[in-house]
Formats: C-alpha cells, structure tokens, sequence
C-alpha cells in the first residue's frame, strides 16, 4: 500500500537494518522497536480511509512507522507531526524521510510528549501511541482533548504483546463513553480507540 514501488523497497530496507539492529542489542532501551510491517500497513490503510489530515505520532524512534505515515499522508495531503524525546533517532528518522522525499510531510519535535500533550491545542484526526507504556494513563486526558472531534482515531502498538503493561490504560479507554474500542490481533495487538458523536451516542442510548 505504499503509493510507488522505489519507495517501498527503500521502507522494507529500513525495516529490515533496524529489525537487525534490535537483534544485536540486548539492552531494550537501545533498540529501535519499530512497528511491525502488518501493524505499520493498518496505520496507512486507516490514514486513508479516513483521508486524515491531522496526524500525531508519539515516538518516531527511527522512523519506521514515520515513513508509512508520511507516505500515506502524501495522498490525504495531510501532515504528521512526530515526537520522540530521543534527537538522535529523530535525525536518523529525517534522513529517511528526506531520501525518499516525504520530509514536507512531517514536522518532527524532540519533546517529552507529556510536556508536548499538555500544551497542544490542535485537534487530530489519527494519533499513533507508540512510546514508554508506563505513561500512557497520565497521557490519557490530553489524548482525549487531541481527540475531540467525532471520528478521531487512537491507536496504540503493543496491546497484546505487553498486555499487563497497557492494562490499566485500556480500562481507562474502556470506561470512557465517549470512546468505543476495538483491540485488533495484527502485529503485536493494536487499540483502536475512536471518539463518538455525542448525538449518535444519546439516540442510541435512548434506544436501551
Ligand atoms: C517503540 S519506539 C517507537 C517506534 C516507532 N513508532 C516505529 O514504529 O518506528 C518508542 C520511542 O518512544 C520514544 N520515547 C520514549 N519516551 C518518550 C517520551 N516521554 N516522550 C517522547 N518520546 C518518547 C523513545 O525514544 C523511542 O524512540
């Protein structure tokens, strides 16, 4: 699904120098845990359908997921912005995506994302969690407010594959009545969160 055939021989290249990268390192913290490729191809296909506009990462690492992101971007004509606290994956990130000339499509910031969340203003349309799990819950109320129009889709990597670790934060999602989620065996398990329309959740109450 990525729009030509250069560009995605040079992504499954990256993927595949980063994936054997993480096999040389033992100490997780130094790995670049890139998204898998199935997971990576339900991110475009659902940046698509929605022809999202808005789009947050949170966690660029070296720039996996970014890429498909980008590419899938270039066809909404929407634009990501990117967080990692990390600049030196960023730079990494930016050189790929100024290779295969997705740079216009993305602003990157070398942030904290609970310091970025917490003076964001903008409204987005798709949102990819893909950071430190343990901070996810206080990263949950700015989230919301990043998804506060109808249709704003959250998705979070790694539910299955580190459920104890995401378990407090999809009871947070869960109990939220303005969000319905699904949790989709793709990859190591992505949450897809998506904010209801408000009308169509009283009408559908009254129906009960
Ligand atoms: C799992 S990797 C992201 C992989 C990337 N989404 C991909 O698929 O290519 C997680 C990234 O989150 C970044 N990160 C960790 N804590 C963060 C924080 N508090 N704020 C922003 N980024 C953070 C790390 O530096 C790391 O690069």
């Amino acid at each position: 699904m990525i729009s030509n055939s250069k560009r995605k021989s040079y992504i499954e290249q990256v993927y595949q120098v980063y994936h054997a990268h993480d096999q040389s390192q033992s100490n997780r913290l130094q790995r670049l845990r890139s998204i898998e490729p199935v997971s990576a191809e339900l991110l475009s296909f659902i940046v698509l359908s929605k022809q999202a506009k808005h789009i947050l990462e949170i966690g660029t690492s070296g720039g996996y997921s970014t890429l498909w992101l980008a590419d899938a971007a270039l066809r909404t004509q929407g634009h990501i912005t990117s967080l990692d606290i990390d600049d030196t994956r960023q730079q990494i990130a930016k050189k790929h995506l100024e290779h295969i000339k997705l740079d216009n499509c993305v602003t990157l910031i070398c942030q904290d994302a609970l310091a970025f969340l917490q003076d964001n203003h903008q409204c987005y349309d798709v949102v990819l969690l893909d950071a430190e799990r343990q901070f996810y819950c206080d990263y949950w109320c700015h989230l919301k407010k990043c998804l506060s129009q109808a249709g704003g889709v959250l998705i979070v990597d790694n539910v299955i594959s580190h459920a104890e670790q995401v378990q407090d934060f999809i009871k947070l999602v869960a109990s939220d009545d303005q969000f319905s989620h699904s949790i989709v065996p793709v990859g190591a398990g992505l949450l897809l969160a998506v904010r209801q329309n408000d009308i169509t959740k009283d009408a559908y109450d009254k129906l009960l």
